[in-house]
């Protein structure tokens, strides 16, 4: 394609993405549907492009303001991730300069909202946390790609095995730090047409999800729910824990993800999975399993903000209204999930948010409502202790290099 054509379909995304009514992935996908003509590496372009303005919009808006011509043109010529010498045959004298002077820029002398890139909603509570030096690595991390994990199905194969025959297919893959069953690639290579991935042999899970497994340790022959299953990452990994024994709710409000779920579930080899789908957490498919399960999992809705790496929209999208409202349905779901354990049960309340309000501020609610279930340190319950924070799971991208998440543990004592 021509270099100036390609620019201005850049431009055209860049738009779309920008009007932020939608999930930035499914834009773009959407978008490579309209334009099938597209090979590979314009796709790749394109879609790195869009990724990069969105990581750091506030930069790019504030160095587009001396340019001239379209703004969506402008902020893709700033952030453009492709081949540079193609870039520069598609820009007029005028937008060379431009470019050449805006890159010339010290970005050091720059407001520090235009070094982080964060709405300020979002960066004076992570600032608080985590003081100057720590906030400042986290934003950088945050502006990175994210590795590919994925999850090997101990039901099917040996992690070894599966490192072997990706090796055979020319991608690279090491036995992730933490969890026993990951495998971090290489760059991002296709593979959903490869064989370790057809037969149901992996599944693509960040490393943090996998370690989640290890605190709801659930054991053959019992019965578990996953109370907001989705497509089900984690419904997937809890089944084969349970060595495809005893039985697995997988719950969720919407059919659509549930749906998802099922092709998983038939590569998986997993016949202990009970998708159901329920209108709100105090459905009457729910209130029937009150006090009977042995592990619930509570993988609820949230801001997502821990994913900024692979959803950098979430942070334009978000606000503190989306959290107030996120806060409202974490407590009610997770007060309805609370129901279903049994005396001795366990309890497993998790996000991937970076935010204590819907983090610690949810957990520390649900302790002092409920003193019936005794919190069980994150500490106890998984190694090494620096993945854990004051008794949870706490899981950042710029201390573990994986996905922001956070996970509270309890027992029912009655
Ligand atoms: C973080 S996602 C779950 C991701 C999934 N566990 C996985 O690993 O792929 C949260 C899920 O909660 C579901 N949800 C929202 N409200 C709910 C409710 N009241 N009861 C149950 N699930 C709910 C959403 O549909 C969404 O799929």
């Amino acid at each position: 394609m021509h270099p100036n054509a390609l620019l201005e379909l850049v431009a055209e995304l860049v738009a779309n993405v920008l009007k932020l009514d939608a999930p930035a992935d499914a834009t773009v996908s959407a978008f490579f549907r309209q334009h099938r003509n597209l090979g590979p590496r314009e796709r790749a372009s394109l879609a790195e492009t869009v990724y990069a303005v969105l990581r750091e919009r506030l930069l790019w808006q504030h160095l587009a303001q001396s340019g001239a011509g379209p703004l969506p043109r402008r902020l893709a010529i700033l952030a453009w991730r492709g081949s540079e010498s193609f870039l520069r045959s598609a820009l007029s004298p005028g937008e060379t300069a431009w470019l050449d002077a805006s890159r010339a820029i010290d970005r050091s002398t720059l407001a520090p909202k235009l070094r982080h890139n964060l709405p300020d909603w979002l960066a004076t509570p992570l600032l608080a946390r985590l003081g100057e030096e720590e906030f400042w690595r986290l934003a950088a991390a945050l502006n990175e790609a994210a590795p590919l994990d994925l999850r090997v199905n101990t039901l099917k194969a040996k992690r070894e095995a599966v490192q072997a025959d990706l090796a055979a297919a020319g991608i690279k893959a090491e036995p992730t730090p933490y969890s026993p069953w990951g495998l971090r690639v290489d760059g991002k290579p296709a593979l959903n047409k490869l064989e370790v991935f057809t037969s149901g042999a992996v599944e693509v899970q960040d490393e943090g999800s996998q370690l989640l497994v290890q605190l709801l340790a659930p054991k053959r022959g019992e019965m578990v729910a996953d109370f907001c299953a989705g497509a089900g990452g984690k419904t997937l990994a809890i089944g084969a824990a349970m060595r495809n024994t005893g039985r697995l709710y997988a719950f969720d409000v919407s059919g659509h993800r549930l749906d998802a779920l099922k092709p998983r579930l038939a590569r998986s080899g997993l016949s202990n999975v009970y998708p159901a789908q329920i209108a709100h957490e105090r459905d009457e498919r729910i209130k029937r399993l009150s006090g009977k399960l042995d592990r619930v999992l509570v993988d609820a809705p949230c801001s997502g903000l821990g994913t900024l790496r692979r959803n950098p929209d979430l942070k334009w999208r978000q606000s503190p209204e989306s959290v107030a409202e996120l806060q409202a349905k974490q407590r009610a779901i997770l007060a309805s999930a609370a129901r279903l354990v049994k005396p001795g049960g366990r309890l497993v309340y998790a996000t991937c948010s970076l935010l204590d309000a819907e983090n610690e501020v949810i957990a520390h609610e649900f302790s002092a409502a409920n003193p019936s279930f005794t919190p069980m340190p994150a500490e106890s319950l998984i190694e090494p202790a620096m993945l854990c924070e004051g008794g949870f799971l706490r899981l950042w991208p710029h201390r573990h290099q994986m996905d922001g998440f956070f996970a509270a543990v309890w027992q029912r004592q009655d």
